[in-house]
């Protein structure tokens, strides 16, 4: 890899960072945490790209969701549980009513750097730092609250690191066995007026899991039936963190960033000759990077080739979020090219960081409608180009919040100020979940 090394990125032009008064405090942070465990394995990484390389060539879907911001005030069990539940929910219903091979990533164990569309937020005439996620600053708004503690880094690490247990524990300790998800999402979706549909495709696989029993497939004998895999995934903003863990894999003598399976690049940072880029293009896990309506055809197949210099299918996803209105005009001339250039790219649709907006009520909210218009357009865009729609990405939350408009309970503004906890920007709850995960099913089997 040309000139690259885990800090190249030091040395190029760098957006959305914070402004650290400590730096000696904070290379001390640094130096810490390049000595302690990685947090995912290089393999694991490496088993994920290749699902993603089944994705790529249309044998799969994409299902990456969880929080806008992880915040440290509300880190507890019962929450990483409940979108553990509702990520593996919408999962079963795509596999079984979409008929396709899900490969789940949440938006979790690290989701702590959040972009900002300005620096600085002013209320009732005082004018503070923006809040950047837990890892940089704290969401109170005082002075003391909003100046960046290097000391955060390390919280992160611990808390993703605690985050990871259990979601491991999860995913391989019986909770996600397929009968108990069967059982306990009957429950989930008791006042879901899509319970009927969900019933019944509950009920269906109940049939196919006794017939398994009859015929000798059980959970003591299934890996298949009593685990799950879920991989973890965040926005790699803050640099100093993702260089401190990353590591060279003694297996194969390549560097991984080790503190999630896969990172992305955010829309506001993919510029070709900055830091993000070229610390990206160093790592060999697989990567993503957003897509933006403004993104030129050009400039898209230069960031390919930055990114995924061998072409090889599952290391690079283009996570589009161009916004319900945007989507028609500028999804289809990037689908063609890239097919044309044959490059090969997981594609898949982020349907709400291009839907927001504030109510009425001052809340920053996303109407439900908007949302789904957008996943819409973005399956039939895929389907006039011949190409392969092969994911969504979700901010989505297991707990019941009203913070997105619409949806079967129709939440309207004057809801909004009922559950709304988020720490940036606004979630899908569990019932908006489900009943978006029907509609994508929908899609993958007519696909
Ligand atoms: O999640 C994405 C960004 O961090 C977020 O949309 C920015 O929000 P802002 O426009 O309120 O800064
Ligand atoms: C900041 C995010 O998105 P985008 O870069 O697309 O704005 C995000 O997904 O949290």
């Amino acid at each position: 890899m040309n000139n690259w090394q885990p800090d190249s990125w030091r040395s190029k032009p760098i957006l959305q960072q914070p402004e650290y008064e400590n730096r000696q405090q904070l290379a001390e942070v640094e130096a810490k945490l390049s000595k302690y465990p990685p947090l995912v394995f290089a393999a694991e990484t490496r088993e994920l790209r290749r699902q993603l390389g089944e994705v790529c060539s249309g044998k799969g879907f994409l299902l990456q969701g969880g929080d806008c911001a992880e915040s440290f005030a509300e880190f507890n069990a019962p929450k990483i549980r409940d979108t553990f539940k509702v990520l593996l929910q919408m999962a079963i219903v795509l596999t079984f009513a979409g008929r396709c091979p899900v490969t789940k990533v949440a938006r979790m164990a690290g989701q702590y750097a959040k972009p900002r569309s300005s620096d600085y937020e002013t209320i009732e005439g005082v004018t503070l730092p923006s809040y950047r996620g837990d890892i940089i600053n704290s969401f109170e708004f005082t002075a003391e609250s909003r100046r960046p503690d290097p000391n955060r880094l390390l919280d992160a690490y611990h808390q993703s690191a605690a985050t990871l247990n259990l979601l491991r524990a999860f995913a391989q300790g019986g909770l996600a066995d397929l009968h108990q998800v069967n059982r306990w999402n009957m429950a989930f979706v008791e006042n879901n007026p899509l319970k009927e549909r969900y019933q019944d495709m509950s009920r269906r696989i109940q049939d196919t899991l006794e017939f398994m029993d009859v015929i000798g497939i059980n959970s003591s004998n299934s890996a298949t039936l009593h685990e799950t895999s879920l991989f973890t995934s965040h926005e790699a903003l803050l640099l100093n963190y993702e260089q401190a863990l990353t590591r060279v894999d003694t297996l194969t003598g390549k560097p991984y960033n080790c503190s999630a399976h896969m990172v992305w690049i955010g829309e506001r940072t993919r510029q070709l000759d900055h830091a993000h880029v070229e610390f990206f293009r160093g790592i060999h896990n697989p990567v993503g990077v957003k897509v933006g309506p403004g993104m030129q055809e050009d400039e898209l197949i230069e960031l390919i080739d930055a990114l995924n210099p061998d072409n090889d299918p599952g290391r690079l996803t283009l996570i589009t979020r161009m916004g319900a209105d945007k989507l028609e005009q500028n999804l289809p001339r990037l689908l063609r090219r890239v097919k044309a250039e044959g490059r090969n790219v997981v594609w898949s649709s982020d349907p709400m960081h291009g839907n927001t907006f504030a109510a009425s009520s001052g809340f920053k909210t996303r109407n439900f409608d908007a949302i789904l218009s957008e996943i819409r357009q973005f399956f039939a865009a895929h389907e006039a180009e011949g190409t392969h729609a092969g994911g969504i990405h979700l901010e989505m939350t297991g707990q019941h919040v009203t913070e997105c408009t619409g949806g079967a309970y129709q939440i309207s503004d004057d809801d909004l100020k009922e559950a709304y906890m988020t720490q940036c920007d606004p979630r899908l709850n569990a019932d908006q979940v489900l009943e978006m995960a029907f509609l994508v099913a929908d899609h993958l089997r007519s696909a």
